[in-house]
Order: structure tokens, then C-alpha cells, then sequence
């Protein structure tokens, strides 16, 4: 198989983490002969740097011609005061909504090895097997007006609205993920106050009259958040607007130990995807080798998944990150309380992983040898 694919490294920690997951996209042409032509572009604060403009034109184009895009992150220090067209997240923002991805999976898989680095109770975090279904080109990221106004620009306004279609669109795609998992969706709002979370309930009835095999709950975000660490085992697939998708997400990492662990894909209806990790830029880790390239690694098999169709090499990484868990590999955010674990750098991480794709690999040597 031939594909094209654009990397977008973006800011921060996002080059350290892409550099991993490369070598691990290599890995698999390597074994299994297909060829990745990897294209790179520049997004975020880099793109401000030497473009002027956080999405520059041929950096659109770019993921227009390609099969797939796999991004770092955007964002940092250095251009937060920058006006609100030049801040690094305008370019993701507007990357999502020109690609049309409207539906974003945040799968938050807990593994058992990696109980001890979770600060629930394994009895909380044991297999946990869920995606959070976030609606990523509208609602309130995306509503207008969202401006300053007043004579001293003393008030401010950012708008939340969503268009019916908008709505079914995501939650279609919900119900068609849970449709294949365990048959049940929860739709997470607000409609106790919201009038948009009114329209997106009464939406979510509608559209579920088409998946009578699937159980569907509505629950109120606060209440969500709740169960998302008290019982998060009782979750499926949940569905939701833009921004509650997006700190759900933040608070449902911890689950698996770290925020550096959840990988997503923002999808539109075809097999095109944008593939990126949940966490951001982390200017506080950046440029250390610290950084957990997990999240991104999962990422990559999400792209061999849906846009390339390649499920068993989609596997093999999944396996290899387990294993290399499994032998007691940590970077240092995933290190827990007891500090029992080897903490490897980033780009050992990532070379554990690789490895497995050797054949004879044996983690047990290596780990000899590391301590
Ligand atoms: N998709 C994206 O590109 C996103 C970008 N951002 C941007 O990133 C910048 C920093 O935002 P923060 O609020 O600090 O969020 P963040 O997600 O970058 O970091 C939050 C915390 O998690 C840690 N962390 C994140 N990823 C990690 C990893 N792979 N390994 C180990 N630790 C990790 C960081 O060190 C930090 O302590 C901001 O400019 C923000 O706008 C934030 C979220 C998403
Ligand atoms: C525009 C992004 C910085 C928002 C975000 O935090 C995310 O997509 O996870
Ligand atoms: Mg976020």
C-alpha cells in the first residue's frame, strides 16, 4: 500500500512526540512493505514564525492532497498575547473546520499495567474501555460573534449555537461507533439551562429512533464529570458538544495515568482523518525529552485504522505499547507514587515500541540492561 502523509509537528513537545511515532509508522512499512510517503508542513506558533499566519496556505493544501495528517501540537509562551488571528490555535481550529472534521474520537482505554500510575483506585480504573465522541466545528469554539465590546472592551462574548444538521451529523457517527462496541451511547449537555443543549437532546431522541439496538442515556455535564471517575466502567460511547468534549477529555486521561496516553482522530464521512494526541504543546516539559509519545503513537494506529484500513498493523502497535508497559517502562508522568519503574526518556519510549516490531525482540533483556 501507498499513501501520502502529511505531519504537521506544530509546537512544544509535538515534534519530540512525532519523531517517535515516525519511527514506529517506519516500523511498519519496514515489516510489512507498504510505503508512507511522509510530507512535512507547518502549523501553529512555527507556521507564525515563518509564515505569518498560523494555517498557511500550503499547508492546507497539503493535507487537501494527502491520504492522512498526523499533528503534534500547537501553542506556547511565546505567542499567547499574539491577537487572536495569530494565536497558534486559530491554525488548528481553522484546519478542522476547512477539513470539514466534525466528529473528533477520544478513545480512554485504561491498561492494566498502568494501574499504579492512575491516582484512582484500580478498582475505579480497571478496564475502562470507552470513546468520548467530541463535536469539533462548532458550538462554542466555533459560535459568532465572539468579541470584546464596550467602550473600555469591558464586556466579552463568545457565543454557543449549533444547526440541527450539525448536530445529527456527530451524533450519527456516535451511534454508529456504538452500534459496533458494547450498544450503548451516552449524550452529554447541559439542557437543564442550554438552549442549544435543548435542541441537541431533542436531536440525539430523534436520530436514536434509527438505532433501536443501541441504549441511550442523556446526562447533564456536571454530572458527567462526576461519573467519569466514579464509575467511568458504566460508559460506552459518550457524545458531545465541542468544548464539554474537550475538558471531559482532559479529566478521563487521569484515568489511564496520564494525559500523554489518549490519542484521538478527527473524522469527517470518508476514510480522510487528522490524527493527533489529546494533550497540547506542554511548554513546561518542552524540548527535554520528557514527554510521553504514547498518545501520539495510538494516534498512529487510529490513522492505519480508519484511513488506511490496516487493521492487524494497527494491533501490532497497540501490542507493543502494551508490552513495553507491561515490562515496566514509564516516562516520567506515568512514573505514580512509588517511583518503582525505570523512567525512560522520550525517544527510549518510543524505541521500545519500535522495537517489538524486530523480530526475536525480548524486553526482558533489554530491561536488564537499562537497569
Ligand atoms: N491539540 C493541541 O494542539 C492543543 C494545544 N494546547 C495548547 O498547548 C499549550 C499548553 O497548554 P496546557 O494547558 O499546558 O496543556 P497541555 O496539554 O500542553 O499540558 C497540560 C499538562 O500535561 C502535561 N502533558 C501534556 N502532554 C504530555 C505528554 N505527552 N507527556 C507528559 N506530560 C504531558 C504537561 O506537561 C502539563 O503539565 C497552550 O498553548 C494550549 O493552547 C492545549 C491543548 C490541545
Ligand atoms: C484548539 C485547541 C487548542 C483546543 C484543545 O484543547 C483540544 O483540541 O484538545
Ligand atoms: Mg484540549
Amino acid at each position: 500500500m501507498k499513501k501520502q502523509v502529511a505531519v504537521l509537528p506544530g509546537d512544544g513537545i509535538g515534534q519530540e512526540v512525532l519523531n517517535g511515532a515516525l519511527d514506529v509508522l517506519k516500523a511498519v512499512e519496514d515489516q510489512y512493505g507498504h510505503e508512507f510517503e511522509i510530507v512535512q508542513g507547518k502549523i501553529g506558533g512555527a507556521a507564525i514564525d515563518h509564515h505569518g499566519t498560523p494555517l498557511p496556505r500550503e499547508t492546507l493544501d497539503l493535507c487537501k492532497q494527502s491520504d492522512a495528517v498526523l499533528l503534534g501540537a500547537v501553542g506556547g509562551p511565546k505567542w499567547e498575547d499574539n491577537p487572536v488571528d495569530l494565536r497558534p490555535e486559530k491554525g488548528l481550529l481553522g484546519l478542522r473546520k476547512e477539513l470539514g472534521l466534525f466528529a473528533n474520537f477520544r478513545p480512554v482505554k485504561t491498561f492494566e499495567s498502568l494501574q499504579d500510575a492512575s491516582p484512582m483506585k484500580p478498582s475505579v480504573v480497571k478496564d475502562v474501555d470507552f470513546v468520548i465522541v467530541r463535536e469539533l466545528t462548532s458550538g462554542l469554539y466555533f459560535g459568532e460573534p465572539r468579541e470584546r465590546r464596550g467602550k473600555n472592551r469591558e464586556i466579552a462574548v463568545d457565543t454557543l449555537q449549533y444547526e440541527k444538521k450539525e448536530i445529527e451529523k456527530v451524533v450519527h457517527k456516535a451511534f454508529q461507533l456504538a452500534s459496533e462496541r458494547r450498544k450503548k451511547l451516552t449524550s452529554v449537555d447541559k439542557a437543564n439551562v442550554l438552549e442549544s443543549s435543548r435542541m441537541w437532546r431533542e436531536v440525539v431522541n430523534e436520530v436514536a429512533t434509527e438505532y433501536p439496538t443501541v441504549e441511550v442515556e442523556h446526562l447533564l455535564v456536571d454530572a458527567a464529570a462526576m461519573k467519569l471517575v466514579y464509575q467511568p466502567k458504566q460508559f460506552d460511547v459518550i457524545v458531545t458538544e465541542n468544548m464539554f468534549g474537550d475538558i471531559l477529555s482532559d479529566e478521563a486521561s487521569m484515568l489511564t495515568g496520564s494525559l500523554g496516553m489518549l490519542p484521538s482522530a478527527s473524522l469527517r464521512e470518508d476514510t480522510f482523518g487528522v490524527y493527533e494526541p489529546v494533550h497540547g504543546s506542554a511548554p513546561d516539559i518542552a524540548g527535554r525529552n520528557l514527554a510521553n509519545p504514547l498518545g501520539m503513537i495510538q494516534s498512529v494506529a487510529m490513522m492505519l485504522r480508519h484511513s488506511f484500513g490496516l487493521h492487524e498493523e494497527a494491533e501490532m502497535i497497540d501490542q507493543a505499547i502494551n508490552e513495553v508497559l507491561k515490562a515496566g517502562y514509564r516516562t516520567g508522568d506515568l512514573s505514580g507514587h512509588e517511583k518503582i519503574h525505570p523512567v525512560v526518556k522520550t525517544d527510549e519510549m518510543s524505541d521500545f515500541v519500535v522495537e517489538h516490531f524486530t523480530p526475536n525482540y525480548a524486553i526482558s533483556g533489554i530491561l536488564a540492561a537499562y537497569m
